[in-house]
C-alpha cells in the first residue's frame, strides 16, 4: 500500500470554491497530500462578498475533531476562519496533544472586507494559538491588529515579524505583503534569521483565496518533511502561479487557479 502525507484544515467553508476549505482541499490535492477537514462556520460567500454565516455548535466541531484524529494520523495541519473563542478553545484542547506542524493564517477578514471572527476570538488566537504554531501567517492588517503595530515598511514588516516570534510565542512567523505597494514581498523571521520572499505583482484583481491557498501550500509542503524555508519557497511560487493563470469568474473578485503551476510548466514546455 502506498504511504502518503496527511494534511487536516480547520476553517469555514466558501460554497463559490475559491477560499476557506474549498481552497485548502484543491491545494492539498494538487500538492499530492491527502486532504482531510474539519469544518467551523457554513459561510454563504462569493467572489462579492459574505451574505451569511452559520456558525456550527461546538460539540460538532469536537466531533469532526474526533471522527478524524481517532482514526487517521495527521502530518500536518492548517487554520483558518475560527469565528469564536469557544471554537478555538475546544481547537486548542485537541491539537495541542498533536506534537505535529501547525500553519496558523489568523484569518480575519475576507477580500471582500467582511469580518469573519469576533473580537475575543482574536485575542484567544492571539494568547492561545500562536504558541503552538510552527509558524504563523498575517497579511499586513493581521500582524497590525496581533501586534499592535502600524506596518507600512519593510522594517515595520519584520519588527512586527519580531514581535510575533520573540513575544507572541511562535515558532516563526512569515507576513505576507501583498496589501503593501509595490511587488509582493513577505518576511519570515524564525527567531534567528530574516528571509525574504519575493514575486513579481501580478495584475488581477482575482484575489479571492490567496492566503487560504498559500498557507495550505504551506501546509502539504511541512506535512511532506520538507523544511519550513522550502515549504514557503515552493507555496510562494505556487501562489504567484495561481494568481498569474487566475480566473475572472463572478461579479466580484474571482478565485485564483489552482493548478496554475502546471499552466506554467505546459507554457515552459510549449516554448
Ligand atoms: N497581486 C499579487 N501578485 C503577486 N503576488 C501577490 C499579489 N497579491 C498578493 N500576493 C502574494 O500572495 C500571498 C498572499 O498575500 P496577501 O494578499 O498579503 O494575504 P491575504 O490573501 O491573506 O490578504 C503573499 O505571498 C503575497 O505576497
Ligand atoms: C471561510 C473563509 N476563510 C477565509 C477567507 C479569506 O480569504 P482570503 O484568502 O481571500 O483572505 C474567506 N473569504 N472565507
Amino acid at each position: 500500500m502506498k504511504q502518503v502525507s496527511t494534511v487536516l484544515t480547520i476553517a469555514g467553508t466558501d460554497p463559490s470554491g475559491g477560499a476557506g476549505i474549498q481552497a485548502d482541499l484543491k491545494t492539498f490535492q494538487e500538492l499530492k497530500s491527502y486532504g482531510m477537514s474539519v469544518i467551523t462556520s457554513v459561510v454563504a460567500q462569493n467572489t462579492t462578498g459574505v451574505q451569511d454565516v452559520h456558525h456550527l455548535p461546538i460539540e460538532f466541531i469536537e466531533k469532526q475533531l474526533d471522527s478524524v484524529l481517532t482514526d487517521i494520523p495527521v502530518n500536518a495541519f492548517k487554520t483558518g476562519m475560527i469565528a469564536t473563542e469557544d471554537m478555538m478553545r475546544v481547537i486548542h484542547q485537541r491539537m495541542r496533544q498533536q506534537d505535529i506542524y501547525y500553519v496558523l493564517d489568523p484569518v480575519m477578514v475576507a477580500t471582500s472586507g467582511d469580518v469573519l471572527i469576533n473580537e475575543n476570538a482574536r485575542d484567544y488566537l492571539r494568547d492561545y494559538l500562536i504558541p503552538l504554531s510552527t509558524v504563523v501567517t498575517p497579511n499586513i492588517p493581521e500582524a497590525e491588529y496581533l501586534t499592535e503595530t502600524s506596518i507600512t515598511s519593510m522594517e515595520d514588516m519584520k519588527a512586527a515579524a519580531k514581535i510575533l516570534v520573540n513575544e507572541l510565542g511562535a515558532s516563526a512567523a512569515l507576513i505576507k505583503g501583498g496589501h503593501l505597494e509595490g511587488h509582493p514581498i513577505d518576511w519570515l523571521y524564525n527567531g534567528d534569521e530574516f528571509y525574504k520572499f519575493t514575486s513579481n505583482r501580478i495584475n488581477t484583481t482575482s484575489t479571492h483565496g490567496t492566503g487560504c491557498t498559500y498557507s495550505a501550500a504551506i501546509t502539504a509542503l511541512l506535512a511532506q518533511e520538507n523544511l519550513l524555508l522550502t515549504s514557503i519557497e515552493y507555496a510562494k511560487q505556487f501562489v504567484t502561479s495561481a494568481l498569474r493563470y487566475s480566473f475572472s469568474l463572478g461579479h466580484g473578485n474571482g478565485p485564483t487557479n489552482h493548478w496554475g503551476i502546471r499552466e506554467e510548466s505546459y507554457e515552459l514546455k510549449r516554448n
